[in-house]
C-alpha cells in the first residue's frame, strides 16, 4: 500500500497586513519531508514575512500556519525544537570556537552530545576538522553557515528555514552550501529558503515559488524547468 507522507509545513490562506499594506496575501503551501522549496521574488515580495511568521517572530493577520501539525503561535516555544533557522548573517558567539558554539546551542535545545558527536555534526555540515577549535571571529561567512547547519543537525530539526543563505558567498562556498542543503533534503529535512539566486534555486530546490506583492504567483517543480526557463518566467512575473 502506498501511503503519502504527512505534511511538515502548511500555510492556509496565510496573510500579513501592515495597516493598509498587504505584505503576505493568502499564502497556501504544503511541504513534506525532503522538500526544498525556494521562494523567489523581488525585494519586498513577502519572502521574509513568510519565514518570520513560521518562526513565530511575527503574528499573521489572518490564516493559519502549521509545522508538524502544530499550529504556529508567536511566543509559543513548543515548536522551537522542530525547527532551525539559518539567516543571511549567522549570529553566533565570536569568542567561542565552532565546537563550543555547537555545544552551547545544542544544550539550549536539550541535547548534551559527546565531543566526538559534536565533531561529527560539524563534519557532516562540511566544516573542516582544523576549523572546529578556532574561534568564530576567525570564520568566513560560509564557515559560520556550516556551524548553523551543524546546529540544525544536532537539534534534529525537521524543518529548516533559510533566508538568502547564499548572498555574499563566493562560488565555491555557494557550491558547498548547495551540496549540503541537498544532502539535508535527502535525509528527509524540509527546507524553506528565500533567495534571489535563480540559478542556485534550480540547483538546490525540489520546488520553486515566485512571489510578487505578497502573493505566490507560481509554484513549479525544478525537475520540470531549466534555469533559463525559470529566469524568463521570473522576469515576466515580477
Ligand atoms: N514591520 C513592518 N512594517 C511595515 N511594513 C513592513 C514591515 N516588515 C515588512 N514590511 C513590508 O512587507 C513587505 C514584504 O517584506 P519582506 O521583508 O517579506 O520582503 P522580502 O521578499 O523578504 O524582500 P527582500 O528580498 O528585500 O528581503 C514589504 O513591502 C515591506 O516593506
Amino acid at each position: 500500500m502506498i501511503t503519502s507522507l504527512p505534511d511538515r509545513l502548511v500555510a492556509i490562506d496565510l496573510t500579513k497586513q501592515y495597516n493598509s499594506h498587504t505584505a503576505l496575501n493568502q499564502l497556501n503551501l504544503r511541504l513534506k519531508a525532503g522538500d526544498i522549496f525556494c521562494l523567489l521574488g523581488q525585494n519586498g515580495a513577502g519572502k521574509t514575512t513568510t519565514i518570520n511568521i513560521f518562526l513565530g517572530f511575527i503574528e499573521a493577520s489572518a490564516g493559519k500556519a502549521f509545522i508538524n501539525d502544530i499550529e504556529v503561535r508567536p511566543g509559543d516555544n513548543t515548536l522551537k525544537k522542530h525547527l532551525a533557522y539559518i539567516p543571511e548573517v549567522v549570529q553566533l558567539y565570536g569568542n567561542l570556537t565552532g565546537v563550543e558554539n555547537l555545544h552551547f546551542f545544542s544544550r539550549l535545545a536539550g541535547f548534551d552530545y559527546s565531543p566526538e558527536a559534536l565533531a561529527q555534526f560539524l563534519q557532516h555540515a562540511g566544516l573542516q576538522p582544523e576549523a572546529h577549535r578556532k574561534k568564530l571571529v576567525t570564520y568566513s561567512k560560509g564557515m559560520r553557515q556550516k556551524v548553523a547547519i551543524a546546529i540544525a543537525l544536532a537539534k534534529d530539526a525537521a524543518v529548516i528555514f533559510m533566508d538568502e543563505p547564499t548572498s555574499g558567498l563566493d562560488p565555491k562556498a555557494t557550491q558547498e552550501f548547495t551540496t549540503i542543503v541537498k544532502q539535508l533534503g535527502s535525509k528527509g529535512k524540509t527546507i524553506l529558503m528565500a533567495t534571489h539566486d535563480i540559478f542556485n534555486a534550480v540547483a538546490v530546490g525540489t520546488h520553486i515559488g515566485i512571489m510578487k506583492n505578497g502573493m505566490l504567483m507560481h509554484t513549479l517543480k525544478t525537475a520540470d524547468i531549466t534555469a533559463n526557463e525559470l529566469q524568463k518566467l521570473y522576469l515576466e512575473t515580477i
